[in-house]
C-alpha cells in the first residue's frame, strides 16, 4: 500500500493515499477483535503469510509465475519467466505483493489484497474462485489460486474448488449467503451476468442451494459490489443503502431456481428485493438504514462503507465508527455500541460469550475506510456453520 501514489492510484482503485502506519494498526485491532470473538488465536489467517507458506513448494512458485505471465501478456513478463521461477520463496513473495524484485522488470503492487473478500466466496463446502474484473486485481485471483491449490492447509478441499469459465468476471464482495438454500449475487461493475449463471449452475448441482437472487446494481465505483449497499447484521436484520436496495423496479431482481433440466433455470422477475428475500427466508427482515433517514447522510455513510458491516459471531457486528447514523440505527435495534478498544480491554482477562447480548463494535478505521472497503470486504470466511 506504500506504493500507491497520486499518479497510479486510480489504476490501483484507490481514491486516496492512506497513512499506512495507521492503517496497519487499525487492521491489527480489527484482527484482535476477531480473535477475541472467535476465541482462539488461529482464528485469523493472513493471506500474505499463506502465500509465503505456499511458495515453499516449487510447484506453487512455477504455477504462480506461469499464470502470471499468461494473465497479463502486456506486462511482458515472459521475458523473465525463467528468472522469476528461480527466485527464492521470499523473493517471489516480495515480487507477488509489490511488483518489485532484483530482476529488470517491474509491475504494479497489489494494495487491494487487503480486501480478501473479493478473492473467493465460500458456500457450503464449495469455494468459488474470483475472476477479477480489473487488471489491478488480476494478480489477486492468481494468489488465491496458488494458496488454495498448493497450501497444505487446503489439501482436502481440492475437489471442492469451483473455477468459473473464461470470459466471465466475479468478485466475492458480490456474493452473500442468506441461508443454507439462498444465495444473493450482485450484478455489478465487477460481476457479470455470465458469472452469476455459472455460479448458480454449480451451486444447484453441488450444494443444498436452491435459490439465487441476482440483484442488479448501478455500475459505478461507489457500489462496486453488492456488499457495499447490503450486508447481514443477523439472520433477520440487514444494513442497507436505501436508494439502491429499496428501489423496486422491473428487472432489478431476478430469482433463479433449478429447472431439473441440465442447463436450464426457472427465472422469476421480482419487483421488490425485500419481498423476494422475505419470501425465500420465510421471515420478516428489518432493514437498518445506512446513514439514517436522510439521503445526503445515506450517501456519505455508504461512501465510507456504512452498509458494509461484518458479523463476526452471533450478535456481534463490526463497522467503521465514522458511520455514526448507521450505528444509531443499530442502537435503536437494541445493539450495544462499543468501541473496539473498549471491547478488548473489557474482555482482557475473560472470555467473550457470543450471543449474550447484541454488540455493534466500532472500529475507528479512518485510514482503512479511505480504501473503499469495510470490515466485510477485509475478511474471507473459509468455513461456515449454521446456528
Ligand atoms: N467487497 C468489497 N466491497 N470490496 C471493496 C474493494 C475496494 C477496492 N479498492 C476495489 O476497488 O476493488
Amino acid at each position: 500500500m506504500e506504493m500507491v501514489s497520486p499518479s497510479n492510484r486510480l489504476e490501483l482503485l484507490f481514491d486516496d493515499i492512506l497513512y499506512v502506519g495507521h492503517a496497519k494498526k487499525e487492521h491489527l485491532l480489527m484482527c484482535a477483535v476477531f480473535e477475541k470473538i472467535v476465541g482462539h488465536s488461529d482464528a485469523v489467517l493472513q493471506i500474505g503469510e499463506l502465500l509465503l507458506e505456499a511458495f515453499q513448494s516449487e510447484d506453487a512458485r512455477y504455477d504462480f509465475v506461469e499464470r502470471l505471465c499468461q494473465s497479463l501478456p502486456e506486462a511482458n513478463l515472459q521475458a523473465v519467466e525463467d528468472d522469476l521461477k528461480r527466485l527464492s520463496p521470499e523473493e517471489l513473495h516480495r515480487f507477488a505483493l509489490t511488483g518489485e524484485s532484483d530482476l529488470p522488470v517491474m509491475t504494479l503492487p497489489v494494495p487491494n489484497l487487503m480486501f480478501t473478500r473479493d478473492l473467493a466466496a465460500v458456500v457450503h463446502d464449495r469455494i468459488i474462485m474470483s475472476h477479477a474484473a480489473t487488471s489491478a486485481r488480476t494478480r489477486e485471483s492468481i494468489i488465491i489460486h496458488v494458496v488454495l491449490h498448493h497450501h497444505p492447509r487446503f489439501e482436502d478441499v481440492q475437489d471442492n474448488i469451483i473455477k468459473l469459465p473464461k470470459g466471465v468476471t466475479f468478485e466475492g464482495g458480490d456474493l452473500l449467503v442468506a441461508s443454507p438454500e439462498t444465495v444473493l449475487i450482485g450484478h455489478s461493475e465487477r460481476t457479470s451476468f455470465g458469472a452469476i449463471m455459472a455460479i448458480a449452475h454449480e451451486l444447484f448441482e453441488h450444494t443444498p442451494v436452491e435459490h439465487v437472487l441476482a440483484v442488479d446494481l448501478p455500475k459505478i465505483r461507489a457500489m462496486m459490489h453488492l456488499d457495499t449497499v447490503f450486508t447481514f447484521a443477523s439472520p433477520d436484520e440487514c444494513v442497507v443503502f436505501p436508494p439502491v436496495i429499496e428501489n423496486d423496479s422491473f428487472g432489478y431482481c431476478v430469482h433463479l431456481t433449478a429447472s431439473g433440466t441440465e442447463g436450464k433455470f426457472v427465472t422469476d422477475m421480482r419487483l421488490s428485493f425485500r419481498s423476494a428475500l422475505e419470501e425465500l427466508l420465510e421471515r420478516e427482515i428489518t432493514f437498518v438504514k445506512c446513514g439514517g433517514g436522510e439521503r445526503l447522510q445515506q450517501e456519505r455513510e455508504q461512501w465510507t462503507d456504512g452498509a458494509n458491516v461484518f458479523t463476526v459471531g452471533p450478535g456481534a457486528i463490526i463497522g467503521y465508527e465514522r458511520n455514526r447514523r448507521t450505528f444509531e440505527g443499530l442502537r435503536d435495534r437494541g445493539y450495544r455500541v462499543v468501541k473496539a478498544e473498549s471491547f478488548l480491554s473489557y474482555f482482557e482477562d475473560s472470555d467473550y460469550t457470543p450471543g449474550a447480548e447484541k454488540l455493534a463494535i466500532q472500529l475507528a478505521g479512518t485510514e482503512l475506510s479511505r480504501g473503499r472497503g469495510g470490515p466485510r470486504c477485509m475478511t474471507l470466511p473459509i468455513a461456515r456453520t449454521t446456528s
